[in-house]
């Protein structure tokens, strides 16, 4: 019997050096990156548990802190909290310190940090983003990442794993956030909690960085541990930028690896997906939802504001303007994203069909500054979840979906499938 890329990861971390190790197993793991965001970071037990232990940073090399969540932030106490972090890592001589560099997820990936093969643990539940890079990456508590801080190792039991493939070509106008809501409607908010997800197959296989980053961010939705995709050519080529020149076909998955479960879906019976409030599994076709009216449209995040986000998006809007009355608000998912977009005219496109531009921050995603939504407002937004009061007040509703559907929807004021708005990118 074969592994599964989870086992190879994990045996490879293991503290037994690279024996088998099997789904279920409980062992110990060295840690490649301990990532840390404002929310969740320094400023919780961590500090206090170091300071308890009389414990150092086991490798500062290998420890990120970004400050994302309160940036630029919006009250006295966002301001404190992101004071405290950036002079936690300048107390404790944590180079890798980030600050308007945009949601941590997207920052780890664009700044190298993310290497195939490691085990990384974060702050965040949005860890996960990492498998796209063939990372196991996960998120822990702040207790949890005291002890990774203080000695570079934790344990963990090996995930099972699920196994989805997708194949065949993707539809016109359908993106990964379409797969991915696809995916975790199939399997449930929680059919994935403590395994590891692992997206394959040709359609899988043909999508670039920015749309696997997307699928593996949203893997948490289903409950998994991880969402990883395999090494291939195109994240050989993404890491290029960075030096990386090592090859890591060892870690892919054996044929006859042993899956928990086996998903198979049909690209080309795929249609712009929806994930209707309150829950990310609540999918349905875009088109089922077109009466609903919307408030507020929003591109943004680290699951939908990536460079290809804002292109798709940009792409749709060309000559067009959003409709009368509603919000269009942007974020691009970094500084990177955002110079880049800046410079590439893609964001006066956007500016011209009425967008909002915002700085790159976790901000309207969890509703806590720059596009918080008032009562009985409805928002349909690239983020990754949809929960009660995610994105502002409890009587609030959130729609998730791709930010072809997004864009679509901020030009009719309806929620849109985008293969009705004329002068799209098939066109
Ligand atoms: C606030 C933070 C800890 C949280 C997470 O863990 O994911 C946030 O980023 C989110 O998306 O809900
Ligand atoms: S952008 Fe949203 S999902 Fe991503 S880390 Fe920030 S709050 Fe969480």
């Amino acid at each position: 019997m074969g592994f599964t890329m989870s086992e190879k990861i994990m045996a490879m971390a293991s503290a037994n050096d690279g024996i088998n190790v099997h789904a279920d197993d409980i062992i110990w793991v060295r840690i490649s990156k301990a990532m840390m965001d404002d929310v969740l970071g320094p400023r919780l037990e961590i500090d206090d548990i170091l300071t308890d232990l009389n414990a150092s940073i086991w490798d500062k090399d290998r420890v990120v802190i970004i400050s994302d969540h309160y940036t630029p932030p919006a009250n006295v106490n966002q301001a404190d909290i992101v004071k405290f972090t950036r002079d936690w890592a300048n107390t404790h001589q944590v180079d890798h310190y980030y600050e308007f560099a945009g949601p941590c997820h997207q920052v780890m990936v664009e700044k190298g940090h993310v290497l195939p093969g490691e085990i990384i643990v974060g702050t965040d539940s949005h860890t996960c983003t990492y498998g796209a890079l063939a990372a196991l990456g996960t998120g822990v508590g702040s207790t949890e990442m005291a002890g990774v801080l203080a000695t570079g190792i934790t344990w963990m039991k090996v995930p099972r794993t699920i196994k989805a493939q997708w194949h065949g070509d993707l539809n016109a106008m359908v993106m990964a956030k379409d797969i991915s809501l696809k995916t975790i409607s199939v399997l449930g908010h929680a059919g994935a909690t403590y395994k590891t997800i692992e997206y394959c197959g040709e359609t899988i296989d043909s999508l670039i960085m920015d749309e696997r980053l997307c699928l593996s961010n949203m893997a948490v939705e289903a409950g998994a541990k991880a969402g990883l995709i395999r090494y291939d050519a195109i994240t050989a080529a993404y890491l290029e930028k960075f030096g990386v020149t090592e090859t890591f076909e060892h870690i892919n998955p054996d044929e006859d690896a042993n899956y928990e479960t086996v998903l198979s879906f049909d690209a080309q019976e795929l249609v712009p997906q929806v994930a209707c409030p309150h829950e990310v599994d609540n999918v349905k076709a875009v088109s089922d939802v077109s009466h609903v009216a919307i408030h507020q449209a929003y591109i943004g995040s680290c699951t939908g504001g990536r460079y290809n986000d804002l292109l798709a998006a940009a792409t749709l809007l060309e000559g067009k303007t959003i409709a009368k009355g509603i919000r269009l608000l942007v974020s691009p998912a970094s500084k990177e994203v955002y110079d880049r977009c800046l410079k590439e005219g893609i964001l006066t496109i956007l500016a011209d069909a009425g967008a909002t531009i915002l700085a790159s921050s976790c901000g309207a995603c969890l509703g806590i500054h720059s596009g918080t939504l008032a009562s009985g407002e409805v928002c349909i937004s690239t983020t990754n979840r949809n929960f009660l009061g995610r994105m502002g007040s409890k009587s609030s509703e959130v729609y998730l979906a791709s930010p072809l559907t997004v864009a679509a929807s901020a030009v009719t004021g309806y929620i849109t499938d985008p293969n009705a708005i004329s002068g799209g990118i098939n066109d």
